[in-house]
């Protein structure tokens, strides 16, 4: 064998190793090399369509440098003694294989202090733009009931009613007042498609929850203790201080943790617990929950939770039944959701109840509907769980919603040290809710409806060629029976992301130029930059991506991506 046939021989073989990194047979061969398992090639494991994994190739590299040693020493002692032209050829060979392998991963690692710069800057950012944070000026007083004018009942759920309210003492701010867009007009007008024309939220810019509070007894401590799940998104200064101590010291037995600020997750300004008043339609729409003092047949409690939050012009539900987002909007939406939750999941709360009509929504000023997931009640937020919830006994609570209880959940079996892992839940009930965003029903609803604990994937209605191809993608991905193949929040965000900003950078991937997409980001930032006092939905979405970056979480995204274009041919 010739020095030039080695060198090309050590060529291919380096590229090759490259592909190892995306095509699993390939990296089999080489774990067999030493006679190891190669990471992600374990029994039961699914090997994704990720892509280049510097672990993997950190992995490659021991393997090659520990053989190219043992040739090394082998090649040496039978060079001393006279060796072969063949072993000098493959010994080179393996070389040239190695300075590919570092090259690559020193590709990687420039690639992986450019995402941390660029997360850098962007969190640094983020810590400053509060915008969809203090939508009302901030205010020291509201703990209080007579600190607000409240206003007709705006919704109702199994456990509170709704009111709108203003606060005398605290004005909308001008810039974060939603400019309500025009709807078009389908037929009769729908009494939803008449409020979202005239909008109450400019009088009064707060929402007003009180909790129902039928046995839970009357002192603020039993009231705080039994609906503390409600506090989760509740902001640092939401409780008064005394409360603040005993809800934050854990006093109650169940410490809930507090979900951070975030543009797509409801914030509660204030909470604080109240006597019961007589609002309006209250012995109409909820005489049960009344105290004995307002109607002597109700059973409900003395004094109960009051949460005060902005006031949105509608829920998700309502809105999608006047309008059909266009593509982009819809994209767009599905992606906050997944945003929302992807912050959620890495503070380790489950939502568990997300629905239509858990989710509030108004519109930026451009027109595009901002969403934000709300009510809390059936979360999963305790300090010590971490998203497991131990599931012993039949009586463990495993959300609201049934029907959108991800398989993993609706189909646990209590027994000794079984647990529930809620990390991929919401995420899979976000796929079933990506049906209704693109204008289909629920696929999970009805008498004929899937049932979450049965259903074939193949069962599974199509989205229509009406909805984007990576929308498709997503929500397919989304509703995968098994975890472990079904990605995790983020990876679908990340997916959305690409292919709504990245479309050029995805055309010109190939699985041995990762560093497209850095090229890519690094763009894609100083855009992003350049709009940072956007306070449009899409700016939001495109910084909150950019805060959260992570290589491995966006290869894999990219993966799943380019495993999609070559089917579709896109
Ligand atoms: N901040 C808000 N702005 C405008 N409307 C709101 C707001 N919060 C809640 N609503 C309305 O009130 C309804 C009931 O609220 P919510 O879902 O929080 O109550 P709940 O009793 O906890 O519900 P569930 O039955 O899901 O437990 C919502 O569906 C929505 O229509």
């Amino acid at each position: 064998m010739s020095v030039k046939h080695a060198l090309s021989r050590g060529l291919e073989f380096g590229r090759t190793l490259f592909q190892l990194g995306i095509l699993k047979p390939a990296g089999r061969i080489a774990g067999k090399f030493r006679g190891e398992r190669l990471p992600g090639s374990q029994p039961g494991r699914t090997v994704q369509p990720r892509t280049f994994l510097p672990a993997r190739y950190r992995y490659y590299r021991r393997s090659l440098s520990g053989l190219a040693a043992n040739l090394q020493s082998a090649a040496f002692r039978r060079l001393i003694g006279g060796g072969s032209p063949r072993n000098r050829t493959v010994f080179l060979a393996f070389g040239v294989g190695l300075s590919l392998i570092d090259q690559q991963l020193e590709e990687d690692r420039k690639s992986a202090a450019t995402c941390r710069e660029i997360q850098e800057i962007f969190l640094k950012k983020k810590k400053k733009t509060t915008s969809f944070e203090r939508p009302i000026k901030p205010f020291l007083s509201g703990y209080k009931l007579e600190d607000y004018v409240i206003g007709k009942q705006i919704g109702k759920g199994c456990n509170a009613a709704v009111y709108e309210a203003a606060a005398p003492f605290a004005p909308l701010v001008a810039n974060s007042e939603c400019s309500l867009i025009e709807l078009e007009q389908i037929g009769e007008e729908s009494d939803v498609r008449a409020s979202l024309r005239s909008p109450s939220s400019h009088r009064y810019p707060l929402a007003v929850k009180m909790m129902w509070n039928i046995g839970a007894g009357s002192s603020s401590e039993a009231i705080l203790n039994a609906m503390s799940n409600e506090l989760v998104p509740a902001s640092p200064r939401a409780l008064k201080k005394e409360n603040r101590e005993l809800v934050l010291s854990g006093h109650f037995g169940k410490a809930s943790k507090r979900a951070t600020a975030h543009p797509n997750v409801i914030r509660v300004y204030r909470a604080f617990t109240a006597e019961v008043p007589l609002l309006p339609n209250a012995l109409e729409e909820y005489p049960a929950a009344l105290p004995a003092r307002l109607n002597p047949a109700g059973l409900g409690n003395n004094h109960t939770l009051f949460l005060v939050m902005k006031n949105y012009p509608c829920t998700l539900q309502q809105f999608l039944q006047v309008c059909v987002p266009d593509s982009r909007h819809g994209s767009m939406m599905l992606l906050q959701l997944l945003e929302g939750v992807d912050h959620l999941c890495k503070q380790g709360i489950a939502h568990r109840d997300l629905k239509s009509d858990n989710i509030l929504l108004e519109f930026d000023s451009a027109g595009c509907p901002r969403l934000v997931i709300s009510d809390f009640g059936c979360c999963l937020a305790e300090e010590h769980l971490d998203l497991k919830l131990p599931f012993t006994s039949r009586h463990a609570y495993r959300g609201g919603n049934s029907c959108l209880m991800a398989p993993e959940v609706s189909t646990a079996v209590p027994g000794p040290g079984v647990e529930i892992d809620y990390s991929k839940a919401d995420a899979w009930a976000l796929g079933a809710i990506g049906y209704e965003i693109f204008g289909h029903p629920n696929p999970f609803y009805g008498d004929a409806g899937l049932d979450s604990r049965t259903y074939h994937e193949k069962q599974l209605p199509p989205l229509g060629s009406n909805t984007p191809w990576n929308v498709q993608l997503v929500v397919k991905l989304l509703l995968r029976r098994n975890p472990n193949k079904r990605p995790s929040a983020r990876v679908a965000a990340n997916i959305l992301h690409l292919s709504l900003w990245g479309k050029r950078a995805l055309a010109s991937l190939n699985p041995a130029s990762i560093g497209k997409l850095s090229d890519w980001l690094l763009c894609h930032s100083a855009v992003v930059l350049l709009k940072s006092f956007a306070v449009s939905v899409e700016a939001e979405l495109q910084r909150e991506f950019l805060a959260s970056l992570d290589l491995e979480e966006l290869r894999t995204a990219a993966g799943f991506l380019m495993h999609e274009m070559t089917k579709v041919n896109v």
